[in-house]
Order: structure tokens, then C-alpha cells, then sequence
């Protein structure tokens, strides 16, 4: 599939009776690029990455997804289409427990209506491609395996139906840190060869430079920075160096 551009515009979301979540985001993710989400906790980074795949409609502005407006969408099926090209990965893998690993990787195709050749074909590729074993593995149940091992299940079935969008929600929150670096040095490599419009939202500003071209921080639903990776160190934005003193005292820098 096509890599594909996400594009922002002027992106507000209050719930009824609510305050703003979302104050006027316009922020545009060029096709093929990484980009990391960060910010405080409540300052609707979920919000706006649930805005792409439209699991949460804008109260005023829009998100288009290569071209396509996601606020424009009004049947069910070009919903489930939509999301056909956006891969989804949350901190609980949201594999499904009663079935096995190799349908978990392969649910996608499966709702998809392809055959059950191409998903064992797709789903062994996929469970090998995120560094597992698949001829060890597939029979198993989600509880049968690690922690670590069930967050790579849950990235193999984002990439099954080979989305052009990847939407990551803190996807290494749950594990301890050396699983965290292994994963997050093999989601690099998977991202390096595959040239996937990324959108990641993390608390830790080592795992957003490590892995993005971009690092946007929201503050209280409105964008307070936006740079380049490259850049962070020497910005004067005084959110950015608020976020790089915290990280310094933190690990004792
Ligand atoms: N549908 C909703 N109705 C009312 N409030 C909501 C709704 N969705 C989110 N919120 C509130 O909006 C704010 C932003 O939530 P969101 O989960 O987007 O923040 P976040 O930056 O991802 O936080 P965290 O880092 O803790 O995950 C929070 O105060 C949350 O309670």
C-alpha cells in the first residue's frame, strides 16, 4: 500500500456539556514519517491519535488520511474500510484471549474476508517479521506467552493488512526496560524498511528520539511545540527544555 499523509486542520473536541479536550490542533504527518505525540497526562494526546482512526469525531476541524476526510465519513463500511489502512497498537495488545496467536495476527485478514491460505501465509510473515517464532508460537493462547512476546503479536496484527498509518498509543508501557529498548530497537528496523506514516504517543522523550523524525507536544489540548527530533536538544521552547530537564533530573543527568 501507498504510504500515506495525515494533515490536522485546526482540530477542536469538546464532549457534550465538557470541557476542551482539543483546542485548534493543525499539524500535518508527511507520508513516510515518524512522528512522536507527547505531553502531560490529560493533554489529549489519546484524544487526537483516536481522531485519525475515527474512534473520536472532531467537534469543529478535520483529519484527512492520504486526502480521504475522516470527519466526512458516514457509513459503517467506509469506517471499517478506513481503518483497513491504519494500524492500531494500545499498551494491552487487545489480542483476544480465547483465540489462538496465529488468528490474533490474523483477525484483520480475517474480517477481511481472505482466505484461510493467505492469512497462515500472511500471519507466519508477519509473526516473523516482528521477531517471532512462528512454527513455536502460533497455536498458543495470548497467556501462553510473555508479556513482550504478546506487544509483538499486537504490532504483527497492525501490520497484517499492511496499513499505510500506524497509530501507537504508549505501546511500550507495560514492559520492563530491557524488553521496552529490544522492542523499541526492532519497531525502528520494521519502520526503517516498511516507510509508514507513524503517529506515537510516549511519555519518554530518549524512546521519541530514538524513534521519530518529529516530536510534537501538546499542553493542556493545543500544540506548544513542534521540531524536529534533530532540534530538541538546542530548542529554546521553554515546554521542550521543561520536558528535557525533567528527563535530565530523572536519570540523574
Ligand atoms: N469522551 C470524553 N468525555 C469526557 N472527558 C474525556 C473524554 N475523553 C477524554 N476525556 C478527558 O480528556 C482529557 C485528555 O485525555 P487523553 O486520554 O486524551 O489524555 P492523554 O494526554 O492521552 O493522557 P495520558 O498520558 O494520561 O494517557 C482527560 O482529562 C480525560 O479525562
Amino acid at each position: 500500500m501507498p504510504t500515506a499523509g495525515v494533515e490536522f486542520a485546526k482540530v477542536s473536541y469538546t464532549p457534550a456539556g465538557g470541557q476542551f479536550i482539543l483546542r485548534d490542533i493543525s499539524i500535518s504527518l508527511a507520508a513516510g514519517s515518524t512522528t512522536a505525540l507527547l505531553g502531560r497526562s490529560g493533554s489529549g494526546k489519546t484524544t487526537l491519535l483516536r481522531t485519525v482512526n475515527g474512534l473520536v469525531r472532531p467537534t469543529s476541524g478535520g483529519v484527512t488520511v492520504n486526502g480521504q476526510s475522516v470527519s466526512a465519513i458516514r457509513s459503517a463500511a467506509d469506517l471499517v474500510a478506513l481503518r483497513r489502512g491504519i494500524g492500531y497498537v494500545i499498551q494491552e495488545t487487545g489480542l483476544f484471549p480465547h483465540m489462538s496467536i496465529e488468528r490474533n495476527a490474523g483477525l484483520g485478514l480475517e474480517l477481511a474476508g481472505r482466505s484461510s491460505e493467505d492469512r497462515r501465509a500472511r500471519a507466519r510473515e508477519v509473526i516473523e517479521q516482528v521477531g517471532l517464532d512462528f512454527e513455536g508460537l502460533h497455536e498458543r493462547l495470548p497467556w501462553q506467552l510473555s508479556g513482550g512476546q504478546r506487544q509483538r503479536v499486537g504490532f504483527a496484527r497492525a501490520l497484517a493488512l499492511d496499513p499505510a498509518v500506524l497509530l501507537m498509543d504508549e505501546p511500550f508501557g507495560a514492559l520492563d526496560p530491557l524488553t521496552r529498548g529490544e522492542m523499541q530497537t526492532m519497531l525502528k528496523g520494521l519502520l526503517e524498511r516498511m516507510g509508514k506514516t507513524v503517529l506515537l504517543v510516549t511519555h519518554d522523550l530518549d524512546e521519541a528520539l530514538f524513534l521519530a523524525d518529529r516530536v510534537v507536544i501538546l499542553s493542556k489540548g493545543g500544540v506548544v511545540a513542534d521540531l524536529l527530533s534533530g532540534d530538541v536538544a538546542r530548542s529554546q521552547n521553554p515546554h521542550v527544555k521543561d520536558y528535557v530537564s525533567a528527563v535530565h533530573r530523572m536519570v540523574g543527568r
